[in-house]
């Protein structure tokens, strides 16, 4: 079920800015402009997940997000883990996209 380091080496290598951490758990931080705009991120992760029934550790530090994924019950990581980050990550570039104009 969990991927092996090989594999997750080779899936890291394809999302961007995600990191290993304790083997088992790959984390992001996002950067907002202001809070709630961390915050229409968070519900919109929060969807996806539910609906992926894979949920991420989410902190929320005023407009830093920090977002941690690994799969609970394989004891590592997954494919699941690394769709959803992509995932996250584009609806970070949606929400971004609105900056500075
Ligand atoms: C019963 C329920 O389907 C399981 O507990 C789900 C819930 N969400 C989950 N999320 C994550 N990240 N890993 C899991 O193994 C997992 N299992």
């Amino acid at each position: 079920m969990r991927l092996p380091e090989t594999e997750v080496q080779a899936l890291l290598a394809k999302v961007d800015g995600w990191k290993l951490t304790d083997e088992r758990w790959i984390v992001k931080k996002y950067r907002f402009q202001d809070y709630l705009q961390g915050i229409e991120f968070v519900r919109q992760i929060a969807l996806i997940s539910e609906n992926a029934n894979h949920h991420p550790f989410i902190s929320i530090d005023y407009k830093l997000i920090t977002v941690k994924l690994s799969s609970w019950r394989a004891k590592g990581l997954t494919k699941l883990d690394f769709d959803l980050a992509q995932q996250y990550d584009d609806v970070y570039k949606q929400i971004k996209q609105g900056d500075g104009e």
